[in-house]
């Protein structure tokens, strides 16, 4: 801080620069030629004022402050008259003693005027450069006397950019407009510049008339660079955040894109967080569980959600021990379970946990259900399209095949005796040709319906081809066999049908064989009942036969008939 004396001390400087001037002194090296007498006693006045009042308080300020209270402290002694004073001291009696005080008071302006941190300039009301402060040279390389002896002082050191402004100050300033700050770049002899904070305004003589230009210029090439590099990070942070703007507005795109597409499939997904509490459903989640479309489970914690559900499923206990051992042991992909609502639909879930980002954290469980109702529905139309006789819906032979391949291998392995019936209508053909195919389907569909109460649970009822049915018995005998033949030669004849008034029926030739017996495999065994069923044809059908042994086939015939 100045210290409180500096004002007056430093206007005892102008008021002795006046008088040094008054008295005819010559000025400093660094004024122009026509500087000091050009401006005259007040200027110089002036721009001591300013010196104090502008430029930084650096030491060479402190001392010259300190030189300029030395200078009031004469003053007050009486050994220094100031211009315009009543009273006559005994120096202004002596004007030899007059003109030592002002040369020494000359020497002390000096080291001020020189001595001054900020750029201080003075300019005629021509605007060409009078006077410049030594501190030019820290500034832009050029000494005073570079400045001085350029045509033009403005052109010369001011940056091109600023040049056409700083002109247009001056001229205003000259004009009466006042005082102006701005800032400027000085151009460097090195060709670089540096900014400086400057401030103009007139220099105003003894008839109040502008006589001149005062410019203080103060380097804030420090300020600026810092300014530069906040504004720097300014932008840079600007582009980051608007870099992050378009990454948060590309990925709610993003989001919404999902969610739409989440939205339209059918697989309803859950996502549970790491607390255990909904994060993310979508709408077929809603729609499998049974809530309204409307409904927000966000935040809902995952036993609340069972709670909710667990009504609608057949096996609610076993849904929640299902999820409570996948959770429990944090299993990576659960295998899919199938759960049965009360209304009938089969729903399957799988559920994997959710690693996060680069720890690969667990960052919660995603569970995916889905209805397979429909599913399971065709696929079990097409089994039994696959393996059922569409017309009879019993078993075809391809199952047939199957079945007796497993029967025959239980069999062997329990060391027990499978039983083959083979079934063939007599008489079928003349109702197809009598009453059209439709009363023949109607006679095929009636068989099947009247043998399969005859046939017991575990026995097999198939129908084989055209008019050709057959029937497995597992764990039998022949006793058994013959009993069941006897049985079904009997329900077939005893079935009647009306075609076009007319009561008509069929009789059935059967043939029965035993595993091992008449067969130690599949197709030996259907030959050995196909020959027996073969013989009852030939023996005056509506009547059975039993397989001959294999090693025996020329034993007699063995018929039954009702
Ligand atoms: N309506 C109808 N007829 C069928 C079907 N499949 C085969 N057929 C007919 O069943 C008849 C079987 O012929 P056969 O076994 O010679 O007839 P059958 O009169 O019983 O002769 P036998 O066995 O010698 O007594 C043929 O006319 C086939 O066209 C069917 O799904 N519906």
């Amino acid at each position: 801080m100045m210290s409180p004396q500096v004002l007056p001390a430093l206007s005892g400087v102008g008021v002795a620069l006046a008088v040094m001037l008054g008295a005819g002194l010559a000025p400093p090296d660094s004024w122009g030629p026509a500087g000091a007498s050009a401006l005259g006693a007040g200027l110089l006045a002036a721009f001591a004022m300013r010196c104090h009042l502008k430029a930084e308080v650096t030491r060479r300020q402190l001392e010259a402050a300190e030189l300029a209270a030395r200078i009031d402290g004469l003053h007050a002694a009486g050994a220094i008259g100031r211009v315009g004073d009543e009273e006559q001291t005994p120096e202004r009696a002596c004007p030899l003693r007059q003109i030592e005080h002002a040369s020494h008071h000359l020497a002390l302006l000096r080291q001020v005027a020189e001595g001054v941190y900020g750029v201080e300039a003075l300019f005629d009301r021509r605007c060409r450069l009078n006077w410049i402060s030594p501190s030019i040279e820290r500034l832009t390389g050029y000494s005073p006397s570079d400045c001085l002896s350029a045509e033009e002082a403005i052109s010369f050191l001011v940056h091109e950019s600023d040049r056409r402004y700083c002109m247009r100050v001056a001229d205003q300033v000259l004009s009466g407009g006042g005082q102006h700050d701005f800032e400027m770049r000085l151009v460097r002899r090195d060709g670089s510049f540096g900014w400086v904070a400057c401030h103009w305004r007139p220099v105003i003589g003894e008839d109040g008339e502008i006589e001149g230009l005062r410019m203080s210029a103060e380097d804030i090439q420090g300020r600026k660079e810092a300014e530069y590099k906040l504004l720097e990070t300014v932008a840079e942070l600007r582009r980051a955040q608007a870099l992050r703007e378009h990454y948060l507005s590309r990925s709610n795109d993003e989001r919404q894109r999902l969610a739409a597409l989440l939205n339209v499939i059918r697989l309803g997904i859950l996502f549970i967080d790491h607390d255990h509490r909904v994060l993310y459903f979508n709408r077929a989640m809603l729609e499998i569980w049974g809530f309204p479309p409307d409904e927000n489970l966000i935040g809902m914690r995952d036993v609340v959600l069972q709670s909710k559900v667990g009504a609608l499923l057949e096996e609610p206990e076993s849904f929640f021990a299902h999820v409570q051992a996948i959770v429990g042991a944090r299993v990576a992909v659960s295998d899919r379970h199938e759960q049965r609502f009360r209304d009938g639909r089969i729903v399957t879930d799988i559920s994997a946990v959710v690693e996060g980002g680069q720890g690969r954290r667990g960052i919660g469980r995603v569970w995916i259900y889905e209805d397979v109702t429909e599913q399971r529905r065709i696929a079990a139309q097409l089994v039994s399209l696959a393996e059922r006789d569409p017309l009879t819906n019993l078993y075809n032979r391809r199952r047939f095949h199957e079945e007796l391949e497993r029967l025959l291998a239980e069999a062997e392995r329990h060391g027990v005796q499978v039983g083959l019936v083979a079934i063939d209508l007599d008489g079928f053909k003349p109702i197809n040709d009598r009453f059209g195919h439709q009363a023949g389907d109607e006679v095929l569909i009636g068989l099947a319906e009247g043998v399969g109460r005859i046939v017991r649970r575990n026995e097999m009822f198939f129908r084989l081809g055209g008019d050709e049915f057959g029937v497995l018995v597992p764990d039998t005998n022949e006793r058994e066999l013959s009993e069941l033949a006897g049985r079904l030669v009997d329900g077939v004849d005893a079935l009647k049908f009306e075609f076009c008034g007319e009561t008509v029926g069929v009789t059935a030739s059967i043939g029965i064989a035993l595993y091992p017996a008449h067969g130690r495999d599949g197709e030996a065994l259907m030959a050995a009942a196909d020959e027996a069923m073969y013989r009852s044809k030939s023996g005056g059908r509506n009547q059975w036969s039993v397989a001959h042994p294999k090693n025996n086939l020329a034993a007699p015939l063995n018929t039954g008939s009702r």
